[in-house]
């Protein structure tokens, strides 16, 4: 659905953030892309959707150049930026006047969503609470229904049960013709959602996997369980040694992100190498 192609990309009188990129992002997956402050996660995002203009290379959506900003494109694209633009009126009034340029919006779906947000829709949007605003654009970003609904940073400024209620939602609200995109550097936020994780580090695409096939090559734990596996990473804790191992027996683990993370930033190449090389055996 998204390909960016030889994409690279730097803002005027800034250093190159992203030197020949190539992603490759398909339906029916929550894609988390994580990334260092300021590693260009938000340029990124706003490279797939047309907000940005690549330098050189190319960003398209279904086959179709993103910077024509065609308007049947934009109608199946939803952005919701880290720091959104409320505008000064009612909910009822932004459902009103911006829903029609979704042609898949959901009003009973909405509603649902408010009611488990619990977010007042009388109230003059401006006159809400930061993670409230947050919470009604989640609501009507899901509602829009868009092949593509990318947010930056979704979780920051929400409260620990909107946090549960945001993950609950959006595991529901995604199916096969769908796909998501999430951005955080809060990796702990997104761990139970995503189903595929993009890690962005030094203007390239260090790791792009799925969560199902990275816990098949590596395993997560505290100690190394059989001699046939490898310390591929690990990091000194109070409760002893957690740890990235190969795993020759295909045991089962919870990915740990937060350490996955630090592994491929510190030192990609062993990670990446190592699963690149199992994956073509
Ligand atoms: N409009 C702009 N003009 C010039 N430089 C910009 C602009 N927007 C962002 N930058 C710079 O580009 C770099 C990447 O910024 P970006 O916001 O994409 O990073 P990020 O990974 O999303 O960061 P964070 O995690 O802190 O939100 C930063 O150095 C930032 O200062």
């Amino acid at each position: 659905m998204v390909r960016l192609s030889d994409l690279t990309f730097g803002y005027k009188n800034q250093p190159t953030l992203f030197n020949g990129l190539d992603l490759q992002l398909e339906a029916g997956h929550i894609y988390g892309l994580l990334g260092k402050n300021g590693v260009g996660k938000t340029t990124l995002l706003k490279n797939m959707i047309g907000l940005c203009y690549p330098t050189s290379g190319q960003a398209t959506l279904g086959g179709v150049d993103v910077t024509k900003r065609r308007p049947d494109l934009l109608s199946q694209v939803f952005f919701l930026p880290e720091e959104p633009f409320i505008p000064d009126m009612t909910a009822k009034t932004f459902l009103k006047t911006i829903s029609p340029f979704y042609p898949n919006f959901d009003r009973l779906q909405f509603q649902r969503y408010q009611d488990d947000f619990e977010v007042p829709l009388e109230r003059v949007l401006t006159k809400l609470s930061l993670g409230q605003q947050k919470k009604f654009m989640v609501a009507f970003g899901l509602a829009c229904r868009t092949a593509l609904l990318v947010m930056d940073e979704p979780t920051n400024g929400l409260d620990i049960p909107s946090k549960v209620q945001f993950r609950k939602v959006l595991a529901a609200a995604v199916d096969d013709e769908r796909c998501v995109v999430l951005s955080t550097h809060q990796v702990r936020d997104l761990d139970s959602l995503i189903d595929s994780v993009v890690v962005l580090h030094d203007g390239q695409i260090k790791l792009h996997i799925s969560l199902d096939r990275l816990t098949e090559r590596i395993r997560f734990g505290k100690i190394l369980g059989t001699s046939n596996e490898t310390l591929l990473y690990g990091e000194e804790a109070f409760d002893g040694v957690h740890a990235i191992l190969s795993n020759p027996e295909g045991i089962a683990s919870r990915p740990d992100l937060e350490l996955l993370f630090n592994a491929v930033i510190s030192n990609s190449a062993v990670i990446s190498d190592y699963l690149t090389t199992e994956a073509k055996q």
